[in-house]
């Protein structure tokens, strides 16, 4: 593997930005009537609109040279097989096997694991078909009514946002709940909307030992067993999904209520495992399989659309056209879909986790930027909040918009205004508005002299802000799997390129490790000497406040 900085065509793509560095996009549509087509692609129902980039033909031509260069259709085939690329950790990255419907095997360490992935969607499907028929009963007797799922981080993030995102397909008359801080607010909060008889705990942790999990779950099963007056009752209350059966034994879960998943799952890529398990309950089984369907055709065309009409790439190299030639250094997700409003929020654990990485596989430190800073929030609120830096700021924050041409809901003209909306801002972040059009628009409204020449900076609109569009019919199970699918691969791809590691997660041990012994610290009575003299400071602060209240 190389560095990415020394391709021929990532020196090319220096120069060429330079040029690029020239042009306003505006021109580029006015000479060239055909940008849209050019620029624009559709596969497995979702159509990727990248015209309003600041890109040529010669800057796709590099960037997929890049690409190349990196040997992407190796990599591809190398996580698709099994091989062992998660090298850190010694570990496949198989997310794909979850959602696989080709029939072929999927071999780790020469073992086929497409039985045991079927083995857990069809002990999946009757748990589900048992709790939403109100065949499964509470201790008591009673049907399930609320279900609350328990993870953090990529046991928690998935759940909620598809649990959200296809709100519209929850008919069974069940209640989700997500807890995931280790701040009691949230698990008291939801305990007290809940009743014990009816309500079913589901404790998601791959590794089964992350604390924050592990506290809400006892104090939940604490709570259940005091309401109920026996611990029997965890039997008909609680289920686990994870892959450390041991600890899901020690804690006192059944192992008849373990789904298992496995260590070639990364957390944050576990939604097609058992971690669906709260989303297959709310929109059954047959949905949740749709989901993966649209996952699966993801997969298809990313692993044979050539590179340059391949949606995932294309997304992954003007990401590194941005991020690393223009040093933008974010990344927006403006979804102009109520429903997908935990998108981005799902989205940078995903590619923030995987690719916030400053050393290569090798061990050497990059030479260039790695993964951006994602944020985002539904359109059309984020126009009414941030939108005024992303269009007249200094700084340069590309951005994907995501809208479905058909609303669940069709009322009145809504949907039409809020296409309007997303189209009208990518339109606008494009061409901007030059001096010339500001003064004529303030001339209209009776404005001259000193007045008009004091407004007019502030009316300009440099433009020339690039956003690509992904326009969907409607927001199904399906795309959505689709969707999800294709920013997996997108930040692949661009792991690829930088040669980093995007499947492990080492840098969120170091927190973890010193918050241990803050915490005995802060529950000790003695005055803390042993950090710095901020971390002192705080901890001996709480302890008089504390002290004082
Ligand atoms: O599912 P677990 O093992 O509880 O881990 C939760 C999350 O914690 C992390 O390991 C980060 O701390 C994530 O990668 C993971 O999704």
């Amino acid at each position: 593997m190389s560095d990415c900085t020394q391709f021929p065509a990532w020196k090319e793509l220096r120069d060429h930005k330079r040029d690029m560095a020239k042009i306003q996009m505006r021109f580029l549509f006015a000479e060239d009537p055909k940008r849209f087509k050019r620029f624009s692609m559709d596969a497995v129902g979702i159509l990727l609109d990248y015209s309003k980039n600041r890109i040529t033909n010669t800057t796709m031509r590099l960037l997929t040279q890049i690409a190349l260069d990196a040997e992407l259709p190796n990599a591809i085939e190398a996580m698709f097989g099994g091989e062992k690329i998660n090298r850190t950790e010694g570990r496949a990255v198989l997310h794909t096997a979850l959602r696989n419907q080709s029939g072929n095997p999927v071999l780790v360490d020469g073992e086929d694991v497409m039985p045991l992935v079927r083995g857990v969607l069809a002990r999946m499907r009757a748990f589900t078909d048992a709790v939403r028929s109100g065949e499964w009963l509470g201790h008591t007797g009673k049907r399930i009514t609320d279900i609350v799922n328990i993870g953090i981080g990529g046991s928690d993030l998935g759940p909620v946002m598809v649990t959200q995102a296809l709100t519209y397909y929850a008919q069974a008359g069940l209640k989700a709940h997500f807890v995931s801080n280790v701040d009691p607010s949230q698990m008291m909060e939801t305990l007290a909307v809940v009743n014990p008889e009816t309500t079913l705990f589901i404790v998601a942790s791959k590794t089964f030992s992350t604390p924050e999990t592990l506290l809400n779950a006892q104090a939940a099963r604490r709570w259940l067993v005091k309401q109920l007056g026996t611990e029997k009752a965890v039997a008909k209350h609680f289920v686990a999904v994870s892959t450390n059966t041991k600890k899901v034994q020690a804690f006192g879960i059944d192992t008849a209520n373990m789904f298992e998943f496995w260590d070639w799952v990364g957390g944050r890529y576990s939604i097609w495992s058992a971690v669906g398990l709260p989303v297959a309950l709310m929109i059954g089984m047959d949905n949740f399989e749709e989901l993966q369907a649209g996952g699966y055709a993801m997969d298809e065309h990313f692993r044979s659309a050539p590179l340059e009409k391949n949606m995932p790439v294309i997304m992954a190299l003007l990401g590194i056209w941005h991020n690393d030639f223009w040093n933008a250094d974010s990344h927006a997700v403006f979804p102009y879909d109520q429903y997908l409003g935990r998108f981005p929020a799902y989205l940078q654990q995903l590619d923030m986790e995987s690719n916030g990485k400053s050393v290569t596989f090798d061990g050497k430190q990059v030479h260039c930027q790695t993964g951006p800073i994602i944020w985002g929030e539904p359109g059309c609120n984020g126009q009414h909040a941030f939108f005024q830096l992303v269009h007249q700021g200094t700084r340069l924050v590309p951005a994907d918009f995501l809208v479905a041409v058909e609303s669940h809901h069709p009322v009145e003209h809504q949907h039409e205004v809020l296409l309007s909306n997303c189209f009208a801002q990518t339109k606008a972040l494009m061409r901007g508005k030059t001096r010339d059009e500001a003064r004529v628009e303030l001339i209209r409204a009776g404005m001259t002299g000193d007045s008009l020449e004091a407004l007019l900076p502030h009316k300009v609109f440099p433009g020339n802000r690039p956003s690509s569009t992904l326009l969907y019919r409607k927001l199904t199970p399906r795309t959505l799997g689709s969707l999800i699918a294709l920013y997996e691969h997108k930040v692949f791809v661009q792991g690829v390129i930088w040669n980093i590691n995007s499947f492990d997660q080492w840098g969120v041990e170091l927190g973890k490790q010193l918050a241990g012994a803050i915490e005995s610290g802060l529950l000790s009575d003695e005055r803390v000497t042993e950090h710095d003299s901020s971390t002192n400071g705080l901890m001996n602060a709480c302890k008089r406040m504390r002290a004082s209240s």
